[in-house]
């Protein structure tokens, strides 16, 4: 008994002592003098709800954004467990950070850490300084006008299998019926990665068990990936820990890959795809700060994997909203009509759809693909016109679903709106839905390229609505934006 009392009194103490030490772990921005959340909790900080996967992890940053005591705070301190990390809240620091001062935030937070996921992170996205800012002159060129002129033939061609899909649905003028906007988009996605990325065409509509489109469907589902994402961003220092068993199963993409380089580089045939400009890339001059040889040929494919996976949500919620709004929908599919009958199937039409860019600002603003913006602080800095010191490996972030729905920056935030974004209005530079500065989105062309083709076939065949009970319920697990049960959309045919 009294050796129990002992036990008792000893794990009352240590408890004790944890709880002081967290305490004083939790008040580090306090004692810099910087406004920090009240709530935390002793063991998650602040971050309890995302790392448990309550809430999914973007929209629970844009929450602690929002939790300010100070609405006009232009930064805020918060906690991941008991790690300090800065949220900005403000155009202007975030401008003076990521624009101004990027020598010293030129890393994302997670490029710290191994980089073992090779695929996902040995490319643009996890490089950090010197081989990103190389790899970054080297890859802006694939992404051109002119590369993407020759990439909307593929985009088009892939879009079939998506019609034919549709078509077989057996919907008609009076007969609607509902399709999963956000499943149909990730297969558009995966056999747009196929042709475009790898070279390859597929058709996950009518063979979605070949092991390619499971591979990749398993890579915008699968629980692991949503564990590794959230570990990636939120908490690098467990990568290491994590190990590869949690990373993305590559062996079809390599089997895919390596078949297109090497029967490419036999026969000499060209396609306008990123084999094209990465074959060019490794038989050009090469920098020993990064060589496109070997397995980093195979990594810049990973760029396209969550591109054109972005790109698939913005044109999956863009059509939500749509949906949600008939007026905006059909002068939407009237712009596209106009342009096309304007430009023919072309690049110049898709590029004259002024109307349907604004719906996918407007669609990017509300329902942010990648709504985290993450960096990592380099050495020491000074917030100008403070005292306030940030330390050396400080993670600073920025959460779009904050930023882009708070009402010092836009009128009636919540409400889909593509007004806001027309020629004379000016726009807040709050709306940074690409991410901001040297080291914002590379694809942003190529992703809007893609929305507009898939809402352009789309709407061109059918009117689509949302009916009350299937409201958008965003995957608590997921640290990119995803619904947790589709995008269900009731499709009519139009008849012309
Ligand atoms: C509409 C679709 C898309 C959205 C909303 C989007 C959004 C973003 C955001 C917010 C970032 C982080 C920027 C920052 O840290 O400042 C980013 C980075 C990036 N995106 Fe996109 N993206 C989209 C499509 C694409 C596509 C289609 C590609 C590839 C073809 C792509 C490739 C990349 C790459 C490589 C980076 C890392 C850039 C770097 O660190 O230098 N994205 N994107």
């Amino acid at each position: 008994m009294p050796g129990l009392l002992v036990s008792l009194a000893l794990l009352g103490l240590v408890l004790l002592a944890f709880r002081f030490y967290a305490r004083y772990k939790l008040n580090y921005w306090k004692r810099r003098g910087v406004e920090q959340l009240s709530q935390s909790n002793v063991l998650f900080g602040n971050f309890k709800d995302a790392v448990l996967f309550q809430t999914a992890p973007g929209w629970h940053l844009g929450v602690l954004h929002k939790s300010a005591v100070k609405q006009d705070a232009p930064f805020l301190g918060f906690y991941i467990f008991h790690k300090p990390c800065l949220l900005l809240r403000d155009p202007e620091i975030i401008k003076q950070i990521m624009i101004r001062d990027f020598d010293n935030f030129s890393d994302r937070h997670f490029a710290g850490s191994q980089q073992k996921d090779s695929i996902g992170m040995k490319n643009l996205f996890g490089l950090k300084n010197p081989a990103w800012k190389y790899l970054r002159s080297k890859i802006t060129p694939t992404l051109t006008r002119g590369k993407l002129k020759q990439m909307l033939p593929l985009m088009m061609q892939t879009g079939k299998p998506m019609m034919e899909y549709l078509e077989a649905q057996g919907i008609d003028a009076n007969n609607e019926k509902m399709i999963d906007a956000q499943e149909l988009n990730y297969k558009y996605a995966t056999d747009l990665i196929a042709n475009v990325a790898l070279g390859t065409p597929m058709d996950s509509f009518h063979r979605p068990n070949e092991e390619f489109s499971k591979a990749v469907y398993q890579f915008f589902h699968g629980f692991k990936r949503m564990i590794a994402l959230v570990t990636v961003f939120f908490v690098p220092e467990l990568v290491e820990l994590i190990g590869p068993s949690m990373l993305f199963n590559s062996k079809f993409v390599r089997k895919v890959f390596w078949n297109a380089v090497n029967s490419r580089e036999k026969n000499g045939e060209k396609r306008g795809d990123f084999i094209d400009s990465l074959i060019q890339l490794k038989n050009g001059e090469q920098n020993p700060v990064y060589k496109f040889e070997g397995e980093n040929l195979l990594y810049q494919s990973g760029t396209f994997f969550s591109g054109f996976e972005s790109s698939s949500t913005t044109t999956a919620f863009t059509l939500m909203e749509l949906a949600a709004h008939p007026e905006i929908q059909e002068r939407a599919r009237q712009d596209i009509e106009r342009s096309i009958k304007e430009h023919g199937m072309t690049y110049e039409a898709f590029n004259d759809m002024k109307y349907l860019d604004q719906c996918l600002a407007e669609g990017v603003r509300l329902h942010p693909p990648v709504s985290t913006i993450d960096r990592y602080t380099r050495q020491d800095y000074t917030i100008p016109g403070t005292d306030i010191v940030i330390e050396k490996g400080t993670a600073i972030y920025i959460s779009l679903y904050g930023l882009q729905e708070d009402p010092r920056f836009f009128e009636r935030p919540s409400v889909f709106d593509p007004e806001r974004f027309a020629d004379d209005k000016k726009v807040s530079d709050a709306f940074i839905p690409f991410g901001i500065g040297p080291r914002m989105c590379v694809g942003m062309k190529a992703g809007q390229l893609h929305a507009k083709v898939v809402l352009a076939m789309i709407l061109r065949e059918y009117t689509v609505t949302q009916r009350p009970e299937n409201k958008l319920v965003l995957d608590p697990r997921s640290t990119f934006t995803a619904a947790a049960d589709g995008i269900n959309l009731h499709f009519r045919k139009i008849i012309k």
